[in-house]
């Protein structure tokens, strides 16, 4: 079983994730296994990670804060035992060490491998976040952030700050599920694809399926508010996390120390798509689009762009000089003109 997404490649060069391990579920019955109840679990993220910053979106929204505590590691990956050499997310020492991360207040855990390790002593899989913790058990709930962010959503609306907030409702659920479906493939996974690849033909691959999907986001989002209606869902939050590094992530493939990827990547553009659409915000209703989520309550601060610089250009097997570029500084505050699509 690979034990880091950079160890998930095919003999043909392309990136393929595993599927997560921990698939509990946290219900409103008082009865089940992990009831909803405030105070019980806890969340473990980093800043870098898309899927984890999408569970702490949820928090946000549904006002579960003072309900679910959460803690981010630090931003690079290091050793995480003195044993093997493995390497993945690490808390810090104190809360000074790296602004915006903490050590683990549950646990004392130095790495997030040792909070899979005490949920399981047989774990051998890979130790992502997120995590979803339950101080009671002791244990992972789940680590799989599609369902989290469902559970989030449905299960805690009693203790809920906002839980008339539905992102996943019961009319617009078959949109969701198509677009989450073609969002996850092509844009959400898809940059990892390009990013991971080993070969120039799953690279390539990616890179068109990224590009025509990007379009047609675009496409779509000319003509109404929200990725899948006027109204905000789940798929707008998971496509979101996306974009918001999508810039950041392009250069990534710049800086990448492999001459013919960076090449290829500005031939791509250049010649079948034309330079005009290489960045998102070049394309003026995704732009518009990022910025209107970037500003709804509570969305901006599980932005920490700092960290999600420091963390990509930190993968030294991408980066071998870990030289971090200067950022493009993007003002996601600024206005847009999105409330055209409001009636
Ligand atoms: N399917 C998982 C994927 C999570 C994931 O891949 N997390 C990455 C960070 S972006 C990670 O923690 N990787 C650690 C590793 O591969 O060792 C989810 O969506 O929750």
């Amino acid at each position: 079983m690979s034990r880091s997404s950079l160890d998930e490649v095919s003999p043909t060069g392309s990136f393929i994730r595993t599927p997560s391990t921990f698939r509990n579920f946290i219900s409103k019955d008082s009865a089940s296994q992990f009831p909803a109840v405030s105070g019980r679990y806890h969340l473990y993220i980093s800043y870098v990670c898309p899927w984890a910053s999408r569970c702490l979106a949820y928090l946000k929204l549904k006002g579960l804060e003072k309900a679910i505590g959460f803690t981010a590691v630090k931003t690079k990956w290091e050793r995480t035992k003195e044993t093997d050499e493995h390497l993945g997310w690490v808390f810090p020492r104190s809360t000074t060490e790296e602004p915006g991360a903490d050590p683990d207040p549950l646990n004392g855990a130095r790495s997030i491998r040792e909070l899979y390790e005490l949920a399981n002593s047989n774990y051998s899989g890979k130790y992502t976040v997120p995590v979803l913790w339950d101080n009671q058990l002791k244990t992972i709930v789940n680590n799989e952030s599609a369902e989290i962010i469902r559970m989030l959503n449905r299960e805690f609306n009693e203790i809920a700050e906002n839980p008339d907030l539905d992102l996943y409702p019961s009319h617009l659920q078959a949109v969701i599920d198509e677009v989450n479906e073609w969002v996850y493939e092509s844009i959400n996974n898809g940059v990892y694809k390009c990013g991971f690849a080993q070969k120039q033909g799953p690279y390539e691959e990616a890179v068109v399926k990224l590009l025509d999907a990007l379009d047609k986001c675009e496409e779509i989002l000319s003509k109404q508010r929200y990725i899948c209606a006027n109204e905000l869902t789940e798929a707008d939050i998971r496509l979101f996390v996306t974009l918001i590094r999508f810039d950041e992530d392009f250069h990534l493939n710049i800086e990448d120390n492999d001459v013919y990827v960076l090449y290829h990547f500005l031939e791509v553009y250049a010649v079948h798509f034309k330079c005009s659409k290489k960045l998102i915000r070049e394309y003026p209703n995704l732009f518009n689009y990022t910025k209107d989520i970037y500003q709804i309550s509570g969305i901006s601060s599980t932005v920490n762009m700092e960290h999600i610089r420091k963390g990509y250009y930190g993968m030294l097997s991408l980066n071998p000089f870990g030289v971090i570029p200067i950022g493009p500084n993007i003002d996601y505050s600024a206005p847009h003109d999105r409330e055209r699509f409001t009636y």
